[in-house]
């Protein structure tokens, strides 16, 4: 039963995740199997927020947040939350999500075979994730979809509950996993939540118009209003180039959050090159979408604007080929943040 958990939240990471298939195989055990599984399960979270048919699934999301903890009772009560999950959510859902949704039981199994140590952050992070889930609904969506947010503010707010928290988890295993890594906890903790925020607000912007098309956004509406724009404006095609102009404000922004996720990632021991690895991937991803993001008119195209794969192998070989060196890392930073919309040439 147990191995049968832990190979079946294997075997579907790579089928939800893009990113995350690639960097969670190279944190040491027990950490690469805890860190599959609290995907999984923000991953379920995430999939009953945007794929739900009709109302928000609030009640849903409140019982995985207390499913996490493993009290007396918790698998009967997984299994009618994985039924009832499954059936709330809409034809067009992602068949590889619906199918995790459906496996919640076994998910849940998987987390309990792990040793107790890993519980506390897991179970924090999804609970907070889905509290906040509900609380962005409740405050800024109605009886609907959210349809921008006031200010960059609550953007950040939102970014906090879905990915802030997921930095601070990640920080919680990595310290109680590793002595060397516990005497660099505070500076570790302080910028964890920045690290989420800048690969959430990378994702916002680079899915905008997916999430538009969807009936939501994320962004904040007084940024908006300065550009002349509202969410139903936004990608109108005679105001393109304010909305670039807006793009290009919010990509600053995501910059400057991503700055600090470097610096958390170089406090990371060099003698942990998995773990700086795990950071560095997502990281070194988000700075070649922020580029082709910025000053491009076809992030509001139906098509997604997304990164090559040559792109990702290089950017994967030359962090690897740099990890125990700070100087490197902090050259090909710059080097990568400074290169123009899809030209990292220089450094391939
Ligand atoms: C300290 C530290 C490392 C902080 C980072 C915290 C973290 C990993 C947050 C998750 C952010 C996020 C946008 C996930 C979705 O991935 P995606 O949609 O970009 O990728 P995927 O679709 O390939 O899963």
């Amino acid at each position: 039963m147990k191995e049968q958990g832990a190979s079946f939240c294997r075997t579907q990471l790579p089928r939800v995740s893009r990113t995350f298939a690639l960097n969670i195989p190279l944190l040491p055990g027990p950490l690469d199997l805890s860190v599959t599984v609290a995907y999984l399960l923000c991953r379920i979270a995430d999939t009953l927020e945007d794929e739900a048919a009709g109302a928000h699934p609030g009640a849903l999301l409140d019982e995985l947040g207390g499913l996490v903890s493993l009290e007396p009772g918790w698998e009967a009560r997984a299994r009618s939350f994985a039924r009832r999950a499954r059936l709330a959510l809409r034809d067009e859902a992602p068949a590889a999500e619906a199918e995790l949704v459906l496996e919640t039981l076994l998910v849940l199994e998987t987390l309990a075979s792990l040793p107790s140590w890993v519980h506390p952050p897991i179970a924090r992070c999804v609970r907070t994730m889905t509290g906040g889930m509900n609380q962005m609904q409740r405050m800024h969506g109605g009886s609907g979809q959210v349809m921008g947010l006031p200010d960059l503010q609550a953007t950040f707010m939102y970014c906090y509950y879905v990915a802030g928290v997921v930095g601070e988890m990640l920080t919680g295993l990595f310290i109680a996993s590793s002595p060397r890594v516990a005497w660099r906890e505070k500076r570790l903790m302080s910028r964890a939540p920045a690290f989420g925020r800048a690969l959430q607000l990378t994702n916002i912007l680079k899915d905008v118009r997916e999430d538009l098309d969807r009936g939501c956004c994320w962004l904040p509406r007084d940024r908006m209003a300065a550009h002349g724009l509202t969410p139903a404006t936004l990608v109108l095609p005679s105001l393109r180039s304010r909305a670039v102009a807006l793009m290009d404000e919010l990509v600053a922004v995501a910059r400057r959050e991503l700055d600090v996720a470097l610096e958390y990632s170089l406090a990371l021991p060099a003698e942990e090159p998995g773990l700086r690895l795990f950071c560095l991937y997502p990281l070194f991803f988000a700075v070649a979408t922020l580029n082709a993001i910025e000053g491009n008119p076809a992030v509001f195209d139906p098509e997604p604007v997304k990164m090559g794969r040559e792109a990702v192998a290089t950017l994967m070989r030359l962090t690897q080929e740099r990890v125990s060196s700070d100087e490197a890392l902090r050259a090909l930073y710059a080097g990568c943040s400074r290169a123009s919309r899809g030209g990292m040439e220089a450094w391939t």
